[in-house]
């Protein structure tokens, strides 16, 4: 069976794919210094406590952190005897390539939105992913990635308000009640979720503006569901979509390499 794993700067996801649904979704915190040996542990310990005793004979990667491929890599080899497929090295194959300045720059997981949504979707979207950071991927009419925006991440600027602001507390992003807050907390989220719901809808409407033709914007990424209740940012919402495009790039290399 496949195993696809995400990393992302805050998260990693594991999640195995037995060739028509995902059995199981794990997530842990990113850390650049855990070893194969630690995460074999945590990933066969939750496993077996799922009653899931399948055997993983092929991986798939994608991280935007590069520190943590090696572990991941020798993971695959020590535990699963595969060599895993890394999205974004030169001999993982990509159904459609980027058409960027530098496209071996492009976050891994920016390829692998892409690939999942058009293969949804089909082409002319955006898809807006709440990470570490919020992505806008845009995907031509042919399903290349061709470029998109990087705002700093919602829980990112909470942070820094409460690092920069001696008097500002750490505050978790919540929609508030009302714009107009009455005490501290209250100010800080309001400022937060409606200044993203104006970032996302005002990119969005600069993006279709520019690109001029009718577009599909996709919410990914857990906070895309809280932003969704604030304004109609989104066409269609999808919690899986990276995991869906991690298959569809194995698929493709399976099929093509
Ligand atoms: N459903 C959720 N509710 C609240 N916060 C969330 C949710 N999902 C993710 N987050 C937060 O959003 C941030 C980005 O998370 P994640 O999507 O895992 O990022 P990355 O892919 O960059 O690792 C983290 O701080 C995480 O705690
Ligand atoms: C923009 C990102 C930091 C987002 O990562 P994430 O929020 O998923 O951790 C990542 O896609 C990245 O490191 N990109 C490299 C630069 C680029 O995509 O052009
Ligand atoms: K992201």
């Amino acid at each position: 069976m496949l195993l696809c794993i995400d990393t992302g700067n805050t998260n990693t996801v594991f999640s195995v794919w037995d060739g028509g649904k995902f059995l199981t979704t794990l997530r842990t915190a990113t850390e650049h210094q855990r070893t194969a040996d630690q995460y074999f542990v945590w990933f066969s310990t939750l496993m077996e406590h799922h009653g899931l005793a399948v055997e993983i004979d092929e991986v798939i990667i994608s991280s935007t952190v590069p520190r943590v491929v090696f572990n991941l890599r020798v993971l695959a080899d020590r535990y699963f005897g595969c060599r895993p497929l890394v999205v974004g090295k030169p001999d993982c194959l990509l159904p459609h390539p980027p058409r960027v300045d530098r496209s071996a720059q492009v976050g891994p997981d920016r390829l692998v939105n892409t690939a999942g949504a058009f293969d949804r979707h089909g082409g002319d979207l955006v898809v807006v992913d709440f990470g570490t950071a919020t992505t806008f991927d845009v995907v031509s009419n042919d399903g290349a990635y061709i470029g998109g925006v990087i705002a700093p991440g919602v829980n990112l600027s909470l942070e820094a308000l409460h690092l920069a602001a001696a008097a500002l507390p750490h505050v978790d992003i919540t929609k508030p009640q009302q714009v107009v807050g009455t005490n501290t907390v209250a100010c800080m989220q309001s400022g937060v979720f409606w200044g993203y719901v104006g970032l996302v809808r005002g990119i969005c409407d600069r993006i279709l503006g520019e690109r001029d033709r009718p577009m599909k914007i996709i919410g990914t990424g857990g906070l895309a569901p809280l932003f969704s209740q604030g304004d109609v940012l989104f066409d269609i919402i999808e919690d899986d979509l990276t995991m869906h495009g991690l298959t569809v790039i194995h698929r493709y290399n399976k099929e093509n390499g």
